[in-house]
């Protein structure tokens, strides 16, 4: 058998002239599906990854060159919540990367870069989970995205939980044995049902955002109705989401209790009863710290093994280090002096009386937004440490946000009109009106 590294030299040329044909290469040629719109027009200032801010908006307009009819090729994209978007960093300014970087949440620390989201890699290429609004022709919106104005988008996947989280699978040789005896299955194997780290139950939980103390995130979480719970796809079938955001969020509160009870646990990605069980610290602390899955150190590999000792019959879904969700400083108040205040009011009427945002519905949402990248710290490390005392800028929709950072908070000062126009990468595109 040839091969890998021997298959060129036979090979014959492709039409593009090389010497061996892309695909079988990995030497891609892409082509964009369409260039996003997005509420971000620079880098400084967008959310790290999409669950941050619920309220940031785009949308994408399936090139012409790619289908005669682009509304085509979203058929039936409606009937899901969430899609992954694949695109291009494209202004990454460099095709330079290096097998370590540091990430912010790594407080200056170095790892691989393949253990972390980095946009420089070896080939630029981003992965987005986003909530999709609605479909409308060959235009796709999105919230909750992390994506700058005029990224290249190279593909939309819809997310589909069944494939896209892991499942509580046994270890295979638990499934020899159970396939031996002629064990019945248990509910909870991969049917879709629940299990013991069941993540699809939690639809409703964006109101647990807003609620200020994990008790109350808790109640919010409990307080979902039946119809919460599920979602009604067009063709009138039922299905049961795992709302990507859900699961992080459900692990957010989590953390938050437990840090607040002053114990030394890290995350699981958990249902609604382990939360519970989670946040009731008060009954069975034990418990509730063997459960959580944490790697912190470099010894993961010891670590998981004993985790799993422990918890053979409740393998977790999904496993993350520590330093992913822990960030180096805990999230920052934001507040408004009241001249931006006066700024945000000035701009959401804009001159003629009119809403000056293009992605943001309403006042409310843009200062929601504001509150949701500044408490996130989106500074780099090098100016968190070196250079706290400067004037951090930002845009977001029109909005040119001027704050600073002080200890534990950030605090807007002024809140004009983003004087860069919004140019589109990609001539032949229009600015599409984002609105409902
Ligand atoms: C850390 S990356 C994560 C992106 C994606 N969720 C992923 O995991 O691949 C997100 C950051 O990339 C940067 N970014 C967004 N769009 C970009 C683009 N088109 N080119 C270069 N950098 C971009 C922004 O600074 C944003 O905060």
């Amino acid at each position: 058998m040839r091969g890998l590294a021997e298959r060129g030299s036979c090979t014959p040329a492709a039409p593009c002239g090389c010497t061996q044909p892309a695909l079988e290469t990995g030497n891609l040629l892409t082509e964009p599906i369409g260039y996003l719109e997005s509420c971000f027009l620079a880098k400084n200032g967008t959310p790290r990854q999409p669950s941050i801010c619920s309220y940031s908006r785009a949308c994408l307009k399936i090139r012409k060159s790619i289908f005669n009819n682009p509304e085509h090729s979203l058929m039936g994209l409606e009937q899901f919540s969430h899609v992954w978007i694949l695109f291009v960093f494209h202004k990454n300014g460099h095709l330079n990367y290096k097998a370590k970087v540091q990430p912010p949440r790594l407080n200056g620390a170095k790892t691989g870069v393949f253990s972390t989201r980095s946009p420089h890699r070896p080939n630029a290429i981003g992965l987005t989970l986003a909530k999709l609004e609605k479909v409308e022709g060959g235009t796709v919106f999105l919230s909750g995205i992390d994506m700058i104005h005029g990224t290249p988008v190279l593909d939309i996947k819809p997310y589909i939980a069944d494939y896209d989280t892991p499942q509580n699978l046994k270890p295979l040789e638990d499934l020899n044995v159970q396939h031996n005896h002629h064990k019945p299955r248990a509910a909870s194997q991969s049917d879709g049902t629940a299990d013991s780290c069941d993540q699809r139950l939690l639809p409703g939980c964006e109101n647990a955002l807003h609620c200020h103390s994990a008790e109350e995130k808790l109640k919010c979480l409990e307080d979902r109705t039946p119809e919460d719970t599920s979602q009604k796809s067009r063709d009138g079938t039922e299905t049961r989401h795992a709302l990507p955001g859900d699961r992080e969020r459900t692990v957010g509160v989590a953390l938050e209790s437990s840090r607040s009870a002053g114990v030394d646990v890290a995350e699981e990605q958990c249902g609604p009863q382990d939360l519970k069980n989670f946040l009731d610290k008060g009954t069975d602390r034990s418990r509730n710290i063997d459960r959580a899955v944490v790697l912190q150190g470099n010894n993961a590999e010891t670590q998981w093994a004993s985790f799993h000792a422990r918890t053979a019959d409740r393998a977790p879904c999904s496993v993350v280090p520590a330093w992913v969700k822990e960030a180096p400083a805990a999230s920052l108040q934001v507040r408004f002096t009241p001249h931006a205040e006066m700024d945000l009011r000035k701009l959401s009427s804009g001159d003629a009386g009119q809403m000056s945002f293009k992605y943001f519905q309403s006042a409310e949402e843009a200062r929601r937004a504001i509150e949701a990248v500044l408490s996130a710290d989106p500074r780099s490390v090098y100016r968190r440490k070196l250079c706290q005392d400067r004037l951090f800028f930002f845009t977001v929709d029109t909005a040119h946000v001027t704050c600073w950072f002080g200890q534990g908070f950030a605090e807007v000062l002024q809140i004009k009109l983003a004087s860069e126009p919004v140019e589109m990468t990609d001539p032949e595109e229009s600015l599409v009106a984002l609105g409902s």
